[in-house]
């Protein structure tokens, strides 16, 4: 019997969705190792592998079976994903074009030698961004620019914002997969993008109001409130939109902070400052990369209390996302620091949810842990923290909770998905 490597569902998948994943018509107790690779659009290669044992019968399951070391070692259905590694330092996998696949080739391998034994089978699988039906809508409207996903049919849809951190631009992947779970998500743009600014040296709360408007008044867009979606300094600026600005009801925020950082943050005629660095504070890790964990001050005292997000006036139910090893800042401190503001003001206690050795970048399921790249603003090579397992399922979960969160606070439905890694 021929071997071959089979996944279901075959040929095609979201990236969110997981995968099973086997090889048949091996021998019985059959050594082998797995690979997986992919390209990402800038032609970095990202891998992994790991070595297995077929069963009595010759039959392979990464449902069923522990992988016995390589990438990642023990039952892992979707280790071959997650654990992929970049080939070039200091690289993340981004997908840019949401209109297109990743191509994932998956190839057994005969024995356990580390470059690989005669090839068995192979297979490819496209991973795609956009869901069948889903749509995508650039938008041009006034200063806002953005891009609107949609889902399928002619309904209304609980509308989101997604707001990525430093680095600008326009990262679609989060807003394309959240669009296929039933949410009208706009990803919004606000600096190092197009016509807008080049810098992050003033934000001006208006342009996202702006972007709120727009949302909330769009046919397919249910309203009364929409939800906002932010990690890192994306985070921060939900945050900071749900203390300004009407119409938010609900906010997630991954790894956010509690104050304003790098840039002033003007709306109407106030004016928050960013929180004072500590460049000497930046260390040092045993492979010369930087941590730049305690460059901003926690408790925030003194002048920089003026940096301070006003979280108190905010009405917006919060979910904050946490990893516990984020080390590009204190995220958990800022988190408990939002919810004691919040409650000394007799607001409602945001839930938190912290992921032990999660680090700072919590990316939507199986987009593999960065251990560092080069920070977008200080050009410096910084690590993100976290360990790359511990990582992955805080990933899976909180996409799963996130949606559940957004469901029941802009859908008044309580929906519970099991999360699977
Ligand atoms: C000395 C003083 C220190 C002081 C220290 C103080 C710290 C004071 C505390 C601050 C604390 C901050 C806390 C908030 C920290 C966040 O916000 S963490 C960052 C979160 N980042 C995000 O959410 C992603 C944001 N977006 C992006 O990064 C960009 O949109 C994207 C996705 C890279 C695309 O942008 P683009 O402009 O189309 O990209 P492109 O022109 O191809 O590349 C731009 C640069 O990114 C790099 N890049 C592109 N693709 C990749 C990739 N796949 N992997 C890695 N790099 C890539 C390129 O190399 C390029 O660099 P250069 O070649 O110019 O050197």
């Amino acid at each position: 019997m021929v071997p071959t490597v089979s996944l279901e569902p075959a040929g095609r998948s979201c990236w969110d969705e997981p995968l099973s994943i086997s090889v048949h018509g091996l021998a019985p107790e059959q050594p082998v190792t797995l690979r997986a690779a992919l390209r990402d659009e800038k032609g970095a290669l990202f891998r992994a592998h790991a070595r297995y044992r077929a069963d009595a019968h010759g039959g392979l399951d990464l449902a069923r079976a522990p992988a016995l070391g390589g990438s990642f070692a023990g039952i892992e259905p979707m280790g071959l994903l997650w654990a992929m590694e970049p080939e070039r330092p200091l690289w993340r996998l981004i997908k840019r074009d949401v209109q297109t696949p990743f191509v994932v080739e998956l190839e057994a391998l005969d024995g356990h030698e580390p470059d690989g034994g005669r090839l068995l089978a192979r297979a490819v699988h496209e991973r795609h961004f956009m869901a069948p039906g889903v749509r995508r809508v650039p938008v041009r409207e006034g200063r806002v620019r953005a891009t609107l996903f949609l889902p399928p049919g002619n309904g209304t849809f609980p509308g989101i914002i997604d707001l990525f951190g430093i680095g600008g631009g326009l990262p679609e992947y989060r807003a394309s997969l959240l669009a296929g779970k039933g949410f009208a998500v706009m990803a919004l743009a606000y600096y190092n993008y197009d016509d807008l600014p080049k810098g992050m040296d003033v934000m001006h709360l208006e342009y996202f109001e702006e972007a709120v408007n727009y949302l909330l008044s769009h046919p397919q867009v249910k309203g009364p409130g929409i939800g906002l979606l932010g990690i890192s300094k994306g985070g921060e600026l939900c945050l900071s939109m749900a203390s300004f600005l009407k119409g938010i009801t609900a906010a997630v925020i991954i790894n956010g902070s509690v104050a304003n950082v790098i840039g002033k943050l003007c709306y109407k005629d106030e004016t928050l400052p960013p929180l004072s660095t500590n460049v000497d504070r930046i260390r040092v890790t045993k492979d010369g990369l930087k941590d730049i964990f305690d460059v901003l001050s926690f408790p925030i005292e003194g002048p920089d209390q003026k940096s301070i997000i006003p979280v108190e006036r905010s009405d917006t139910t919060f979910l904050l996302l946490v990893g516990q090893d984020d080390r590009n800042w204190k995220s958990e401190c800022y988190a408990n620091e939002i919810s004691k503001r919040l409650q000394a003001h007799g607001k409602e206690k945001p839930q938190i949810i912290c992921y032990p050795e999660a680090g700072h970048y919590i990316e939507p399921p199986y987009f593999p842990w960065c251990k560092a790249s080069l920070h977008a603003y200080f050009r410096i090579p910084v690590v993100f923290g976290g360990e790359p397992r511990a990582h992955a399922m805080a990933q899976v979960d909180a996409w799963q909770k996130l949606q559940a969160f957004f469901h029941k606070h802009l859908d008044g439905e309580v929906r519970t998905t099991p999360a699977k890694l």
